[in-house]
C-alpha cells in the first residue's frame, strides 16, 4: 500500500490531533521553563544585594540573562510549533525518526528534545529538503497554529520510496495561504515557510559577508532578518557581545520590521534608519533629489576636510597681544603654517587643541621676544634660555589669562561640534569659499540654503545630512572626553581647566564612579521591566545589515564603514529599485565599505512573495521601460483581480482618491497605502478613514507593503527626479492583493 495521500477530512482531523497532543506537551514543558526562569531572575536578583563591586557585576551580568532567556521563552509562546520532520530510518523497514520544529528549542527534564530550533542544524533540512534532494527526509509536515492550536496542516512528501505503508499525507496549500495572510502593518517572521534559496543565505557560514539581490517581494528583507537570529543563536558570543546593526531606509520602515526579531526571541540587535545610526542626531527627512544628490556624492569629503581643519569661517587671521608693555604680533602666514603642522599625519583638530594652545603659547614667547630685541631690548634669552624658564612660565601663565589671547584661541581653534560646523556652511559666501574647485557656485548656494535652516538642537537635518554630520565627526576627532562636556558649556575650558580663571572644571564624568552607578541600576532596570536593557550603540559592530542598500550614497556606505570596520554584512539589495543615480558609484562605495578581507558570497533570490501576478505583471511593464531585460521574479500566487486604473483633474484628486482608498479599506481586511508623490506629501489629509489607511511619499514606501494600495499621481511620481521612474515602480510593487492607480487627466 502506498502512503495515505487522499487529504480525506478524517484523516487530517486525526493528525491534527496527533499534532495537537505534541504540541500540548511542548506548551507545558514551556510553562515550567518559564517558571523556572523567572525564579532565576529573583534568584540572581539576591545574589550580593548591595554588595562589592564585582558581586554588582556578577549580578548584573546573571540578571541580564535570566532576563533575556525569560523574555525569549515568552516571545516563544506564539505559535511555538510550527514544523514536522519524519526522518529515514537509519536501518530498513525501521520506524521513522520524528523532530518537531519551533522557535525555541525545548526538552524534557530528561533532555529529550521535545521541539527542535528552526535556527539548529537538526532542524535545516526541514528548509533545504526538496523531491530531488530529499536529505534524508521522507515526509515535511508545517502545522499552522494560533497561539496553542493546531488549526491546520500540510505535508510534502519527499521520499515516497521510503515511506512505510499508510504514511498519512495531508494538506492544501499552507504555504500559499501564509502568502495571502492580510497584513497588520508590521511584518511578521516567516520560519515555518523559509523557502530553501533563502535559507541558504539565512545559513550562510557566519564568518563570510552575503550580499543578496532579488526584485520586490522575494523576501530581501525577511532573509536578512532571520540571519541575524541564526547569527546570534549560533554565535551568540560573538554577535551578541559586539553587537549587530540592522540598517533600513527610513523610520517607517524600522517600524514595519521591529517586530520580526523579537518574534524570533532576538531582540539584541540595533535597528536603525538612516537618519538615526548616527548617536545623538535624529532625522526624518527626505532631502529633494537635486540636494541628496550633492550631498550623497564623495566629493563633499573634500569640501568637510576642509571646513573642518580650516579656522572657522570669520576667525582673526592674526594676532596682537602686549606684555609689560610690549607688543607683538602672531603672523597670518605663522599661524597658517602652525596649523598645517600641527594637524600633519591626519591628526584631528579637536583632538590636538590643547597641543595646539601650547604651541601657540610658545610662538607668542617667541613672539615676544623678538619684539624686544626688535625694540632695542636686547635679551639675554637667546643666549641663555634655561635662566629665563621661569620668566617664561609666569609669561604663559600670564598669557593663558589675558582674555585677548583666549579669545583669539576660541576662535581660531574652537573645540567644534559637527552640528556647529554644518550649521555654519549655511552661510552662502563661507560654503562657496570651502568648496571652490569642488561643487558649482550654484550647488554651493542650494546646499547653504538647506542649512541654514538648520537648528542648534538638529531640527530640519535630513537623511543626507545625518551622513555629513558623522563625517565630519570623523574629520573633527575627540577631544579628550572631560573636554567635550565642559567644552560645549563654556569654550575657554581645555583639558578640563577654565582658561580664563585656572580653575578646574568638573563635567560630572567621574571615571571612578561613573561606570560603578551605571552598572548598579543596569541591573535594577532590566530586572524591574523584565525588557531588554537600552544601551548606547557601540561605535562599532560585528555585523551589519544593510536593507534597501542600493539606495545608500556613498557618504552613507562611509558612515556605515566606520561602524564595521572588523564587521561581516548582510547586504540586501535591487537596483531597479534604486534612487541613487550613479549606481556604479554606488557600488564602488559598497565594496569599500565591505572591505576586501572577508569572503562575500552572492545570492539571488527568484520569487516574489508579495505580488499576486496580476499586479507582478503590471510592474513589470514599467520596470521593462527603464530596463528591458531585467529578469523578474516569478509570482507564486493570483488573486484574479487586475489593477485598476482612475483618472481624475488634477483639482478633484483628493475627491477621487478618499473614496478609492475607503472603497478598497472596505474589501480587504488589513492595511491600506494611500501613496503620493513626495511634492504632494502633506496635501492629502484623509480625514475620516479607517486608522488601516496611511498616506506616504513615494519614497517612504520602500521596502513596506500593504493589503491594498491606492497610487496617486503615478506620472508626478516618475518625474520628481531622474530616478523617478525606478520609484514608480517601486510603488507599483507594495500590494498584496488590489492596486488602484489615480493619474492625472
Ligand atoms: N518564505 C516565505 N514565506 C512566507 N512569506 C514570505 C516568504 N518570503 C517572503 N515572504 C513575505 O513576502 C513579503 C515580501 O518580503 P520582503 O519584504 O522581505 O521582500 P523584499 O525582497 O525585501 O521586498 P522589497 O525589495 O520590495 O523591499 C513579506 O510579507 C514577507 O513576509
Amino acid at each position: 500500500m502506498s502512503p495515505q495521500q487522499d487529504g480525506s477530512a478524517h484523516v487530517k482531523e486525526r493528525e491534527v490531533e496527533v499534532e495537537q497532543a505534541a504540541v500540548d506537551a511542548a506548551y507545558a514543558r514551556l510553562a515550567q521553563m518559564r517558571e523556572q526562569a523567572a525564579r532565576r531572575v529573583r534568584d540572581s536578583y539576591k545574589v550580593a544585594q548591595g554588595g562589592t563591586y564585582s558581586a554588582l557585576v556578577d549580578r548584573d551580568v546573571q540578571v541580564m540573562e535570566a532576563a533575556i532567556w525569560e523574555r525569549s521563552l515568552d516571545n516563544a509562546y506564539n505559535e511555538l510549533v510550527f514544523g514536522r520532520l519524519d526522518l529515514k530510518p537509519e536501518t530498513p523497514g525501521g520506524e521513522l525518526e520524528t523532530y518537531r520544529i519551533g522557535r525555541l528549542g525545548v526538552r524534557t527534564e530528561e533532555l529529550e528534545p521535545l521541539v527542535v530550533d528552526w535556527r539548529a542544524p537538526a532542524a535545516a533540512a526541514f528548509y533545504q529538503a526538496a523531491p530531488e534532494d530529499p536529505k534524508g527526509v521522507v515526509r515535511r509536515r508545517v502545522l499552522h497554529c494560533r497561539g496553542d492550536r493546531v488549526l491546520d496542516i500540510e505535508d510534502d512528501l519527499l521520499d515516497p520510496d521510503s515511506a512505510p505503508e499508510g504514511l498519512p499525507v495531508v494538506g492544501d496549500g499552507a504555504f500559499i495561504a501564509a502568502l495571502s495572510r492580510t497584513r497588520t502593518g508590521r511584518m511578521r517572521d516567516i520560519v515555518a515557510t523559509i523557502q530553501r534559496e533563502q535559507d541558504l543565505v539565512i545559513r550562510a557560514p557566519a564568518d563570510i559577508s552575503v550580499v543578496v539581490t532579488g526584485g520586490p517581494g522575494t523576501g530581501k528583507t525577511a532573509v536578512a532578518l532571520h540571519r541575524v537570529a541564526w547569527l546570534l543563536f549560533q554565535h551568540r558570543r560573538r554577535f551578541g557581545s559586539r553587537g549587530v546593526l540592522v540598517v533600513g531606509p527610513n523610520r517607517r520602515f524600522t517600524e514595519y520590521i521591529e517586530r520580526v526579531l523579537p518574534s524570533l526571541g532576538e531582540g539584541g540587535a540595533a535597528l536603525r534608519s538612516l537618519g538615526d545610526v548616527v548617536n545623538g542626531f535624529e532625522a526624518s527627512r527626505h532631502e529633494d533629489p537635486a540636494r541628496a544628490k550633492l550631498k550623497g556624492s564623495p566629493r563633499m569629503v573634500r569640501v568637510l576636510r576642509k571646513v573642518a581643519n580650516d579656522a572657522p569661517w570669520g576667525a582673526p587671521k592674526d594676532v596682537r597681544l602686549v606684555y609689560q608693555g610690549t607688543f607683538f604680533t602672531l603672523e597670518a602666514a605663522q599661524l597658517a603654517a602652525l596649523r598645517e603642522r600641527m594637524l600633519r599625519g591626519s591628526r584631528r583638530p579637536n583632538a590636538v587643541r590643547a597641543d595646539v594652545i601650547r604651541s601657540l603659547q610658545e610662538a607668542a614667547w617667541t613672539a615676544y621676544q623678538d619684539a624686544k630685541r626688535a625694540a632695542g631690548d636686547a635679551s639675554p634669552y637667546d643666549e641663555y634660555p634655561d635662566l629665563f624658564e621661569d620668566d617664561k612660565r609666569t609669561f604663559i601663565s600670564e598669557l593663558r589669562a589675558e582674555r585677548p589671547f583666549a579669545d583669539f584661541v576660541t576662535a581660531w581653534w574652537p573645540q567644534r561640534t559637527p552640528l556647529e560646523v554644518l550649521r555654519s556652511l549655511g552661510d552662502p559666501a563661507y560654503l562657496a569659499e570651502v568648496s571652490q574647485g569642488v561643487l558649482a557656485a550654484a550647488d554651493a548656494r542650494l546646499l547653504a540654503e538647506s542649512w541654514r535652516a538648520v537648528t542648534e538642537t538638529g531640527g530640519g537635518l535630513s537623511y543626507s545630512d545625518v551622513a555629513l554630520l558623522d563625517e565630519l565627526d570623523s574629520l573633527l576627532g575627540e577631544g579628550p572626553r572631560s573636554n567635550r562636556a565642559a567644552a560645549a558649556a563654556n569654550p575657554y575650558v581645555v583639558d578640563g581647566v577654565n582658561m580664563l580663571t585656572g580653575e578646574e572644571v568638573d563635567d560630572g564624568s567621574d571615571p571612578e564612579s561613573g561606570g560603578f552607578r551605571e552598572l548598579s541600576t543596569f541591573g535594577d532596570r532590566a530586572a524591574r521591566r523584565g525588557a531588554y536593557v537600552e544601551e548606547p550603540d557601540p561605535d562599532e559592530f560585528g555585523h551589519i545589515v544593510v536593507d534597501e542598500a542600493q539606495d545608500l550614497s556613498p557618504m552613507q556606505w562611509r558612515m556605515l564603514a566606520r561602524r564595521g570596520r572588523h564587521a561581516t554584512w548582510t547586504v540586501v539589495a535591487d537596483e531597479a529599485q534604486s534612487s541613487w543615480e550613479d549606481l556604479d558609484e554606488a557600488r564602488r562605495s559598497m565594496e569599500l565599505a565591505l572591505g576586501t578581507s572577508r569572503e562575500r558570497r552572492r545570492f539571488e533570490l527568484t520569487t516574489n512573495y508579495r505580488n499576486p501576478v496580476e499586479i507582478a505583471d503590471y510592474a513589470a511593464t514599467l520596470l521593462h521601460r527603464f530596463l528591458p531585460d531585467a529578469p523578474l521574479p516569478r509570482a507564486v500566487r493570483s488573486t484574479g483581480r487586475l489593477p485598476e486604473f482612475l483618472t481624475a483633474a488634477e483639482a478633484e484628486l483628493p475627491a477621487v482618491v478618499g473614496p478609492a482608498a475607503l472603497r478598497l479599506a472596505g474589501e480587504v481586511e488589513g492595511t491600506v497605502g494611500v501613496i503620493v508623490p513626495m511634492t504632494r506629501l502633506g496635501a492629502f489629509g484623509l480625514d475620516g478613514l479607517p486608522e488601516r489607511v496611511q498616506v506616504l511619499g513615494a519614497l517612504e514606501s520602500k521596502g513596506l507593503e500593504f493589503d491594498a494600495v491606492v497610487l496617486v499621481d503615478p506620472d508626478l511620481i516618475a518625474s520628481e527626479s531622474p530616478m523617478g521612474p525606478r520609484t514608480h515602480y517601486v510603488t507599483a510593487t507594495r500590494a498584496t492583493q488590489a492596486l488602484v492607480t489615480v493619474s492625472v487627466e
